[in-house]
């Protein structure tokens, strides 16, 4: 796998010829079936040259009249029989290219679920957008036409050749003689410096899709902070790397074609010259030398076709690599692992540290442990890095030293789907997607009915919401529809995470959108749902601490108080001094 900086990961070559070969064995009928269809086309379209090269040695015959008119009604017969075995091949080969398509596209959606949110985050969604659209576009045409003309353009070359060989051998010689070597250099030339050259390409254009989606979405900041300028010179780096790289990719184009028209053009002047000497010393009829010469007029097409098509399927190689990259090893969190019967939903936390930044430490040695069913609130000033350590619990990132535990399991070593199933994070950001309302909550549990959707949203004080609302569940929401307040989308949120009941929730600052009031009901009933979950709340409003079982205080990546808020209050420490300050 090629480290690809901090983007996804790209798949060796070696590991996309695998993927192909897996392809061509999956689908190994439909492929015979594809090459046979071909060949027979290919096998057609040698008659007629074959038949005039009978017909101008027939011409000094004393029936000549009878031998032209068989001659043309076969060329008609073989003309017929290349065109249907064609439009067959041309059928049996699109079906073929649209199933793997299909399949890579499935494929693709079900790796790309499968990405840890860390990864996405480090990656940025601008490169996971440029595959799913560009590099799989790329990728459909190079299944849909660049393989099966190049299947088209080997067999053709190869019966050809064959003809040639049997009508003349030595005009087939002087022909791979003279054929190879001009077009065997640049071909090497190109195929060396194409991967790269295609990869940069495509990572440039990611890159503009990356920074282009961040300015959008970051508009309103851009404007208050009187950024254009600076966005604008961003996008104009990213559009002159993308121009170097095309440039690249098109300077290697534009050596490799000129030399491919020359070495197509080459044997056909060669066989010219070579024919009339040995039609001139008898080495072979005029018949001969005709039929000869129109095979290699006819090779030259489907030869310069063939390496135009490398071009092709390089740039479809590079779109596979980047395609399966997503989702491999590099990128993808551990397969499989199964949950424990026993659900003991403790939380230990061992001396854990984290870094964003490469030696700056933002948690320096935390440890605490959470025990089954207690509640928790972190609380602490801005910066202490109790956001970070809710990540790491959650297992959205991985702690650089030290291990998180969740009921007795590594959660570095969890598959995504059990980490998923045990800890969930609530953060104060969320999505309301576009569609119904039932849909937006059923992502957390698609077997929940109607009435357990209903008592989710009841739970997190939005009954009354929802019985306001024209059309209940079905009832449209997201982009374009009702607009949902932040404090619903909040409890939209909220109710998704009662529906996916997981073990041990994290909550950060989940309710930090609604009003002091509210927000306390909602918690206090949250808590009564959620009865027997281990939960770890970062607060804060000092009264989510309060209610909680025990407090941990983080300041500067460590943890320097930790108790009930009874005894921090007799400890006189910071809790207890925030506390004052909040109540006063
Ligand atoms: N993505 C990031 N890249 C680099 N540094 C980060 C990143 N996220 C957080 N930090 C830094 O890590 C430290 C801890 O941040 P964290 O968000 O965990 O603190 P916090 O206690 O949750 O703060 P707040 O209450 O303001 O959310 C801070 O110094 C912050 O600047």
């Amino acid at each position: 796998m090629t480290a690809n900086e901090t983007g996804l990961p790209v798949a060796e070559p070696t590991e996309v010829r695998r993927h192909i070969g897996r392809l061509a064995r999956e689908h190994r009928g439909q492929l015979i079936l594809t090459i046979i269809l071909y060949g027979l086309a290919a096998a057609a379209g040698l008659g007629a040259p074959w038949l005039l090269g009978v017909l101008i040695d027939s011409i000094d015959t004393t029936n000549a009249t009878g031998t032209i008119n068989a001659v043309g009604l076969a060329i008609g017969g073989f003309v017929l029989l290349q065109s249907v075995f064609a439009g067959l091949s041309h059928y049996v080969s699109g079906r073929f290219g649209e199933t793997v398509m299909a399949e890579l596209r499935e494929d693709f959606v079900e790796r790309s679920l499968r990405l840890p949110l860390s990864t996405i985050e480090r990656a940025g969604t601008g490169d996971l957008m440029t595959r799913s659209s560009r590099d799989v576009s790329q990728l459909g045409q190079t299944l849909r036409r660049a393989a099966p003309e190049t299947i088209v353009c080997v067999i053709t070359l190869a019966l050809i050749l064959v003809a040639l060989a049997l009508m003349n051998p030595l005009l087939a010689l002087v022909t791979v003689v003279t054929v190879v070597p001009v077009l065997w250099w640049p071909a090497r030339w190109y195929l060396k410096r194409a991967r790269p050259a295609y990869l940069e390409e495509n990572k440039a254009y990611g890159q503009i899709n990356e920074e282009l989606a961040a300015t959008v979405e970051g508009a309103r900041t851009i404007e208050a902070l009187r950024w254009q300028r600076r966005r604008i010179a961003v996008g104009d780096g990213d559009i002159a790397t993308s121009y170097r790289t095309e440039r690249r990719t098109l300077f290697l184009r534009s050596i490799l074609f000129p030399s491919l028209d020359f070495g197509v053009t080459l044997p056909l002047a060669t066989g010219l010259l070579v024919g009339g000497v040995m039609y001139g010393s008898e080495l072979a009829t005029l018949g001969q030398v005709t039929a000869a010469l129109l095979y290699i007029n006819q090779a030259g097409e489907p030869m310069f076709m063939l390496l135009a098509w490398l071009d092709e399927l390089q740039t479809g190689s590079a779109s596979l690599g980047r395609v399966l990259g997503v989702g491999s090893k590099g990128a993808a969190a551990p397969e499989g692992s199964k949950r424990a019967e026993h659900v003991d939903t403790t939380v230990n936390v061992t001396d854990v540290r984290y870094a964003y930044v490469p030696g700056h430490d933002v948690l320096h040695g935390v440890s605490l442990d959470v025990a089954a069913g207690e509640r928790l609130a972190i609380v602490g000033p801005s910066g202490a890095g109790k956001s970070t350590l809710g990540r790491l619990i959650a297992g959205i990132d991985s702690p650089g030293d030290g291990r998180i535990d969740v009921a007795g399991r590594d959660v570095a070593e969890m598959s995504l789907e059990d980490l998923r199933r045990e800890v969930l994070l609530v953060t104060q950001e969320h999505h309301v997607f576009s569609g119904t309302l039932r849909d937006n909550l059923a992502l957390a549990r698609t077997s929940a009915t109607d009435d357990e959707i209903a008592a989710a949203l009841t739970a997190v004080d939005a009954g009354d919401w929802l019985t306001g609302l024209p059309d209940g569940l079905d009832t449209l929401v997201g982009s374009g529809n009702l607009r949902v307040t932040p404090a619903q989308a909040q409890q939209i949120a909220l109710a998704r995470l009662v529906l996916a009941d997981p073990d041990v929730l994290v909550l950060d600052e989940a309710t930090s959108l609604l009003d002091p009031r509210a927000a306390r009901h909602l918690e206090r009933h949250l808590a009564s749902v959620l009865e027997g979950r281990t939960v770890i709340a970062i607060a804060h409003r000092l009264h989510t601490a309060h209610d909680a079982d025990r407090i941990a205080v983080v300041d500067d990546g460590r943890i320097i108080e930790l108790g009930s808020h009874e005894a921090l209050l007799d400890a006189d420490g910071q809790y207890a001094h925030l506390w004052r300050s909040w109540q006063g």
